[in-house]
């Protein structure tokens, strides 16, 4: 037998899979060059990319492979039309239409594009991530569309440039890393409880380098939201990338999103996405077991993601760290949220809540925040904020009333965008300020300079809401309204 032979003969993980379909060329043992099938770009990422076109002559080699929204920076509050009056935020977003516009990308969304959105719930709405794709961005929780069974991943400002110039990457092979998740999630834990329980036990750098592969039956039981969810914050565990092999829940909600895709081209995709799977006995440089049966709702009390505990449980003391990196980061964590060892995170009042970002705010995400908040109101001195993922998930949660829920619930319900996600727009928290969030990170000053954010799940988000601390939606009942 062959070398060659031999090679295509070897159990191969489903990342592999992907990846030898998209080698262009073999640049060295760990290196190829990889052909992407779609790039998304935001205002923030990508001007210099384009500017290395313009200042080499290149032209944009497959415009249409491409989709352009201004995310970022756009301001969220409710009017028509939707006016960016920061100076630069503005030019970031007139910069992006104009380089759409130069290199011939149609596909670009702006300030009042009935299409706009949070970029990764853009790209998945409108049906243009397909399993087994190789899906860029210059955005690290591109690793969301692992949910879709794509390979999806951040690049920088270069790599977006090499791509807009090409199609393809230079691309280092990533380690491989199988994460295994048994047992029944109960019923009162979220896909979000599920990743912050995961992160806090495999730690921030957890999958350093690697490409996870999800599977197991916990897994399967997820909604595809609910893997968006998990996929998209795999990222802050270091991850170069999250992949869950699609299934026909999967297929169903593809074909649902391509309306397009009809005929013999569909028959074909179908049978194509049926055949990515990793082989049985693919070899991965680490394998994990987590058992989503223990999984409680939690919340982080720290400023990384991985600083979570289960809400029931006393906020941890430093001391209880064997490591001394951790100490050290739990003793800071701890001085800047304005937290006390023993204690519970429900002892402390919250300010504001965000319902909002990439990781939950899509359909799914929102009715499950609404239902708790039906006939229910924030808490005295609570602000609290909706920010749907895309205005198509906007219009799809007003056409079902979950508008009037959230604003007689107290909330101000907003247009798309990153909003408090990130705070780069007018949607900053001040100090001090205490935020149960629906976000992916927790970093000091991420929400506003000195503001202090929990991750949390919409339905922790809207109970602790309501009670004024963080809680889970259990602690509503019997609580007084
Ligand atoms: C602004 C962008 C580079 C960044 C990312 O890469 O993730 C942002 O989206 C974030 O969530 O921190
Ligand atoms: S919503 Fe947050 S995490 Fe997602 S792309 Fe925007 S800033 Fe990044």
């Amino acid at each position: 037998m062959s070398e060659r032979d031999a090679c295509v003969r070897a159990p191969r993980t489903l990342y592999r899979k992907i990846v030898d379909a998209h080698t262009v060329k073999a640049v060295d043992e760990a290196t190829v060059l990889l052909y992407c099938d779609v790039h998304f770009a935001n205002e923030y990422t990508s001007p210099q990319a384009f500017a290395g076109l313009v200042e080499r002559g290149l032209p944009v080699a497959v415009p249409d492979a491409h989709l352009c929204v201004v995310d970022h920076i756009i301001p969220t509050k409710d009017e028509m039309p939707r006016r960016i009056l920061d100076a630069a935020s503005l030019k970031q977003a007139e910069t992006l239409e104009a380089n759409c516009r130069r290199f011939g990308i149609d596909a670009f969304y702006g300030a009042n594009d009935p299409d706009q959105g949070i970029e990764h719930v853009v790209m998945a709405e409108q049906g243009l991530v397909r399993p087994g794709m190789v899906v860029i961005c210059g955005d690290s929780h591109t690793t969301t569309h692992g949910a879709l069974g794509a390979l999806g991943f951040g690049v920088g400002t270069s790599e977006i440039e090499h791509i807009l110039a090409t199609q393809t990457l230079v691309y280092r092979l990533a380690k491989t890393m199988r994460i295994r998740i048994g047992g029944e999630l109960p019923k009162e834990a979220t896909a979000k409880d599920l990743v912050l329980s995961l992160l806090a036990k495999i730690s921030a750098r957890g999958a350093l380098g690697a490409v996870v592969e999800y599977e197991g039956e916990a897994v399967d039981a997820l909604s595809i939201e609910g893997r968006m969810t998990l996929c998209n914050l795999t990222v802050e565990a270091g991850a170069r990338g999250a992949i869950i092999a699609p299934d026909e829940k999967t297929i169903d909600w593809v074909l649902a999103h391509a309306p397009e895709l009809t005929g013999g081209e569909r028959e074909a995709a179908v049978r194509f996405w049926r055949t990515l799977h990793a082989d049985p006995d693919a070899h991965y440089d680490r394998t994990v077991d987590f058992d989503a049966s223990d999984v409680r709702p939690s919340a982080t009390w720290g400023t990384s993601p991985d600083q979570t505990i289960a809400l029931d449980e006393p906020i941890p003391s430093p001391a209880s760290f064997a490591d001394a990196v951790d100490r050290t980061a739990a003793e800071r964590a701890l001085a800047y949220q304005g937290l006390e060892p023993g204690k519970k995170l429900a002892d402390y009042p919250i300010d504001f809540v965000f319902i909002g970002s990439c990781t939950n705010a899509r359909l799914g995400d929102l009715k499950n925040a609404a239902a708790v908040l039906e006939g229910r109101h924030l808490a005295p001195g609570v602000r609290g904020m909706v920010v749907p993922g895309s205005m198509r998930v906007r219009r799809e949660a007003e056409a079902l009333g979950l508008d009037r829920i959230f604003k007689d619930a107290g909330f101000e319900w907003r247009k798309s965008g990153c909003s408090l996600c990130l705070a780069m727009n007018d949607d900053v928290l001040g100090a001090y300020e205490r935020c149960a969030s629906t976000t992916n990170r927790n970093f000091e000053g991420r929400q506003g300079r000195g503001a202090r954010t929990h991750l949390v799940s919409p339905e922790t988000a809207a109970a602790s809401g309501v009670l004024g601390h963080l809680a889970p939606v259990s602690a509503l009942e019997g609580a007084q309204q």
